[in-house]
């Protein structure tokens, strides 16, 4: 190289005489050049300059970007301290609701993420009022949330340096890379559920510790006005609890029923939230654990209740509608991942473990019992012990209040309603004059803390005194123990603004109500006789298959009869000439000696077996209860049948 240069020099430098320093060592450049600098006037030795310094300086960039992310590794690794937050924790999303609140409206991000689909994490819009939310205010387009996109966003928190960065899962990460070189914050959105990994400067993690509970204190003061209703969804084929919805607290106030029971249920539960009772029932070995069933018909408040009941203790709300889970390991596996204190509201519980059980079903007219395991209401694919090992199993968590609810209590299993899993029962029925009166005044009562645009659907055109007035006699027209609260509360909605006028027409609602009411039990009767029918014909078939097929000796000719049930009675014999007579030689159930008690030796086919003989049947052989046997039923009886 040395000995390269000095020639140059001596030879004054210059592009001639790299040209003919190259021409010297590759033949044929001197032509290239030629050709280059005639037909396309680019001198060729200017070109390759030009290359080889972009080569250097893209190279030398490489090295730069390998020697930057090894010092950032090794920073990374020796001088900040981490925590990792998994995609499906809750925590990640109220760590990223944080970052919303405080640290991309302050330090005005250029690169953000925005999602305009109902609120369904924890996250939220954090430009915001701390309580306003679109399920209470009727707003027609949902807001638009912003929250940090992939990467790292950093800022300072309680004078440490925080780095908090969303790592591209699977999915991204693969579109990312389909897609080009690009950064991941450029190519795919985050879809909600990537994994969380915030540093922080320095070698504790003590801060990050703090700087989490900070984060969910943030998350609990902006629900506070709310009640948490947590809801199951089912995801990649597995069920968990991953719907939030915030509903705007309930006041107890407002849910009408027997006021005793309501103040015993409220002090119950107050009671067994203490801690003393924590330790009492700890220190005594009893599972700290209270459910309560909340029954009655559709519409007179279960749910209602269940909500207003989480508002007044502050506890989140798990909601689970039985029928929809799949099997028992989904049931246990959403109550494992439950806070310690929470109220979960297990809604119809009777479609629980029915396919399991046979339940006897009412006599028919002629007498003849039926074993049914079919009911109306549905088939839950949760069964009751799959049920009962949530509530009460060893694998099942302390300190949480279940609140069941059926509309068919008395069809419960007795195991299911037994104290310590259902240790108060609770009815919500019709409502009353008394309830009746408050639900008007709560309907049309101005609100102290109304907000002007929502004023106007509850301004009322008429004063204190005279509302009472109102209500007074509007309870006196609706008559006791007949109407859900349901149904009451959707008449005087119909009379929104117009008390006056819901008085007024009142009896004659009541009236029509009661045509119809009447109308819908006469169908729902005849529905259910029809039903009753048709499970009746199921169920003669079912029991057909268990048949038995007789065989009855007459003198050299067997006759085959049906019997509805192994073990029926004599009663149960059909007629003889209902029956098909064959030669006793033929093999099916081949004869038996008369009556009598003792057991016997039967032959079928050449096969020997034993046969219990029913007393006072004549000679009689039973064969084995199978769907051959019941097969073969039906072409017997076919043919024997007129
Ligand atoms: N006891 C009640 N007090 C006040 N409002 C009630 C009451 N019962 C029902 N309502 C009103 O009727 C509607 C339905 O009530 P809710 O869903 O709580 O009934 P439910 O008993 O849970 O019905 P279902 O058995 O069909 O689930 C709600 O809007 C609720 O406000």
């Amino acid at each position: 190289m040395g000995e390269l240069l000095k020639r140059f020099r001596a030879e004054g430098g210059g592009s001639s005489s790299i040209r003919e320093l190259v021409e010297r060592r590759r033949l044929g450049f001197g032509f290239l050049q030629s050709f280059f600098s005639k037909w396309l006037k680019v001198d060729l030795t200017t070109l390759a300059v030009i290359l080889t310094l972009f080569g250097a300086i893209s190279s030398g960039t490489q090295q730069v970007r390998a020697i930057a992310l090894s010092v950032y590794r090794w920073i990374t690794r020796f001088f900040t301290a981490s925590v990792s937050i998994q995609g499906s924790d809750r925590l990640n999303r109220e760590v990223l609701n944080w970052i919303g609140a405080h640290v991309l409206l302050q330090q005005e991000t250029r690169i953000l993420t925005a999602r305009s689909e109902p609120i369904q994490n924890d996250a939220m819009h954090f430009g915001r009022g701390l309580v306003k939310r679109i399920d209470y205010f009727h707003e027609k387009r949902l807001p638009i949330q912003y929250l940090p996109t992939f990467g790292i966003t950093w800022f300072f928190h309680n004078r440490n340096v925080f780095l908090v960065r969303r790592i591209p899962d699977g999915r991204s990460s693969r579109e990312g890379a389909l897609a080009t070189e690009m950064p991941d914050q450029y190519v795919v959105p985050p879809a909600g559920n990537e994994p969380l990994v915030v540093m922080c400067l320095g070698r504790s993690v003590a801060p990050i510790k703090k700087f989490l509970d900070v984060c969910r204190d943030f998350a609990d003061k902006q629900r506070e006005s709310f009640t948490t209703v947590r809801a199951a969804r089912n995801q990649y084929h597995r069920e968990s609890w991953d719907t939030t919805i915030l509903r705007p607290i309930r006041p107890l106030e407002t849910v009408h029923m027997d006021m005793k029971v309501k103040d015993e249920l409220v002090s119950d539960i107050e009671n067994y939230l203490k801690h003393s009772t924590r330790r009492f029932y700890t220190s005594r070995g009893i599972p700290y654990r209270r459910g309560y069933l909340l029954h009655g018909p559709p519409g007179t408040g279960k749910t209602s209740l269940s909500l207003a009941l989480a508002g007044r203790f502050g506890l989140e709300l798990y909601i689970l509608h039985l029928p929809s889970l799949n099997a028992d390991g989904e049931l246990e596996r959403l109550f494992t991942v439950l806070p310690p204190q929470c109220i979960v509201l297990l809604e119809d519980i009777d479609a629980v473990g029915v396919k399991r059980r046979v339940v006897e079903a009412d006599k028919d007219e002629d007498g003849t019992k039926m074993f049914s395991n079919v009911r109306s209401g549905g088939v839950g694919r949760v069964s009751l012990s799959g049920l009962l090992n949530v509530l009460d199993g060893v694998t099942s968590q302390e300190g949480r209040i279940v609140l069941m609810t059926s509309n068919m209590a008395d069809k419960l299993d007795e195991a299911l309603v037994r104290p310590g899993r259902i240790d108060k029962m609770i009815f919500l029925g019709h409502i009353y004059q008394q309830a009746a009166e408050e639900m008007f005044l709560r309907m049309y009562a101005p609100d102290a803390n109304e907000e002007p645009n929502l004023a106007e659907t509850c301004t009322v055109e008429v004063g204190e005194e005279e509302l009472k007035k109102l209500a007074s006699e509007f309870s006196t027209k609706v008559p006791d123990d007949t109407f859900t609260p349901a149904q009451l509360q959707g008449y005087l909605l119909n009379h929104r603004n117009r008390p006056a006028r819901a008085v007024e027409d009142i009896i004659a609602w009541v009236q029509e109500e009661q045509v119809r009411m009447e109308q819908s039990k006469k169908h729902e009767a005849e529905m259910a006789a029809l039903e009753a029918k048709r499970n009746k014909g199921r169920l003669a078939q079912q029991n057909h298959k268990l048949a038995a097929i007789v065989a009855v000796e007459r003198g050299g000719s067997s006759e085959l009869g049906f019997i509805s049930q192994p073990g029926a009675g004599p009663g149960d014999f059909p007629p003889l000439h209902e029956s098909a007579s064959m030669p006793a030689s033929s093999g099916v159930g081949t004869a038996v000696t008369q009556g009598g008690d003792e057991t016997e030796e039967a032959q079928d086919g050449g096969n020997h077996r034993r046969t219990e003989n029913s007393p006072g049947l004549e000679k009689v052989g039973t064969d084995v209860e199978t769907d051959q046997a019941a097969s073969q039923d039906s072409a017997v009886d076919g043919e024997a049948r007129p």
